[in-house]
């Protein structure tokens, strides 16, 4: 019999042992030392199926968004897939291009672009900058014309919906810094439209992250078109819809809509106005990448305490911050199940790492049946978390191993303390 991780059918137990695909992850944790993150293949692959086969006969293309995991193999995959790009900094484009990504392909979001990287972009020829804000097109516009280069520009849109996700990754309120508010976007498109180093290429939204109902796209869907009819009945016409991504996946108990689920009732409503046919663009992070990746670590001391016990392991808020920044809930397994491994007894512990905080936590009140030396896996850590791992207390980055059916690779070396410090000056006193 084999079970498998929630919402993740390629991490799955079998003989008593969690294997990714059909690599057995004590293996890969032997072989590579802990904290590590393991991605399948064939998890990143089924995911970006669900997209696909929901676009079929539809005109839509996909741009991943880097910042979710942006590890150059994982782009790779990806690019060779046929993917486009969503990009927010120069860092992640230069990331997208070395992956062999076609920069026509890629399209770039984000409020504070700086006027370097709008000339880096434009140089390498961008496929779209998704700009957030009058001020930025002004900038983008004289950027533009010092190249002799038109910039080809979506404006980004905030609808005013409510995501209904944590207050940090809602992005399409109006008290949110991103996008153009709904009522200036007529007088931003036909400011745009009067730039003459600025062509209009579009219209773009994105309302938010770990989005798991189909309620709050389907209004933006709305305003969206609402705007649409607007502006090209302004005389503007608008080349492509881009949606943003945010659609959320399964931590423990979510439910959220399949790809294909959400853009049938979203073709629906497109349908309904005549929009159906449009061009539509979508920039989907977490919901190919999160439940293709786990992270292993080992358990280094079990700490009874006064009023909880402590599992303490080797993975810490510097490799896995969704739990400290927005106290998110990943499942923790142990690597071999009870039956295979020993007879520990059973026992409620907060998993907590090495680093010096007390939001240091990875999970409070898990039931385990662990031993010092056990190895757990951080489940659905294939999203914002290596992309999110900074050096606090001073601690290496992590290593990646990408598994492909029988087969693992190592696609991120553990940082070296010695690449840590090589950054640093000291100054002979
Ligand atoms: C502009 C933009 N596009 C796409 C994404 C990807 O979001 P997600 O990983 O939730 O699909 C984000 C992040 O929220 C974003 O800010
Ligand atoms: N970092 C967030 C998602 C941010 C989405 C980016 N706009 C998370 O881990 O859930």
């Amino acid at each position: 019999m084999t079970t498998s991780l929630p919402g993740a059918p390629f991490f799955h137990y079998r003989d008593g042992q969690l294997h990714a695909e059909d690599v057995p992850l004590h293996t890969l944790a032997q072989q590579h030392g802990t904290p590590l993150f393991v991605y399948s293949q064939a998890a990143l692959g089924a995911a970006l199926d669900a997209y696909l086969q929901g676009f079929a006969g539809r005109q839509v293309s996909l741009h991943y968004a880097v910042k979710a995991n942006s590890n150059l193999s994982i782009l790779r995959f990806f690019a060779q897939r046929g993917c486009g790009f969503d990009i927010v900094s120069q860092g992640e484009l230069q990331r997208a291009l070395a992956a062999g990504a076609e920069p026509g392909r890629i399209v770039f979001s984000g409020v504070g672009k700086t006027r370097a990287e709008m000339r880096f972009a434009l140089e390498c020829g961008i496929g779209c900058f998704n700009v957030e804000s009058e001020a930025e097109l002004d900038v983008l516009n004289e950027v533009a014309q010092q190249l002799q280069r038109k910039a080809p520009v979506s404006l980004r849109v905030n609808p005013d919906v409510d995501a209904q996700t944590h207050p940090y990754i809602s992005t399409g309120l109006k008290g949110n810094k991103f996008g153009i508010a709904h009522e200036r976007a007529l007088p931003a498109f036909q400011h745009a439209a009067s730039l003459p180093w600025i062509e209009v290429k579009g219209i773009d939204c994105h309302i938010g992250s770990q989005i798991t109902t189909q309620a709050p796209y389907l209004d933006a869907m709305d305003r969206l078109l609402d705007l649409v009819e607007r502006i090209e009945a302004a005389g503007i016409a608008l080349g492509h819809i881009d949606f943003g991504g945010g659609l959320g996946i399964q931590y423990r108990d979510e439910t959220p809509p399949s790809p294909h689920a959400l853009w049938q009732q979203l073709f629906a409503r497109a349908d309904a106005r005549g929009f159906g046919q449009r061009h539509f663009m979508v920039e989907p992070g977490r919901s190919l990448v999160g439940n293709a990746g786990v992270c292993i670590t080992q358990v280094l001391y079990l700490k009874p305490g006064q009023d909880k016990h402590f599992c303490i392991v080797d993975a810490a808020m510097n490799d896995l911050p969704r739990p400290a920044m927005y106290q998110a809930y990943h499942a923790i397994v142990p690597l071999a199940q009870a039956a295979t491994a020993h007879a520990a007894a059973p026992q409620q512990y907060d998993v907590v790492g090495p680093v010096c905080e007390s939001g240091d936590w990875l999970g409070h009140d898990r039931q385990l049946q662990v031993t010092p030396g056990d190895w757990l896996a951080v489940c659905s850590a294939g999203a914002y978390s290596m992309s999110m791992a900074s050096n606090y207390n001073s601690r290496p980055r992590a290593a990646e191993v990408l598994v492909d059916g029988a087969q693992s690779r190592l696609i991120r070396q553990r940082e070296s303390l010695e690449h840590m410090l090589h950054n640093e000056m000291l100054q002979a006193s």
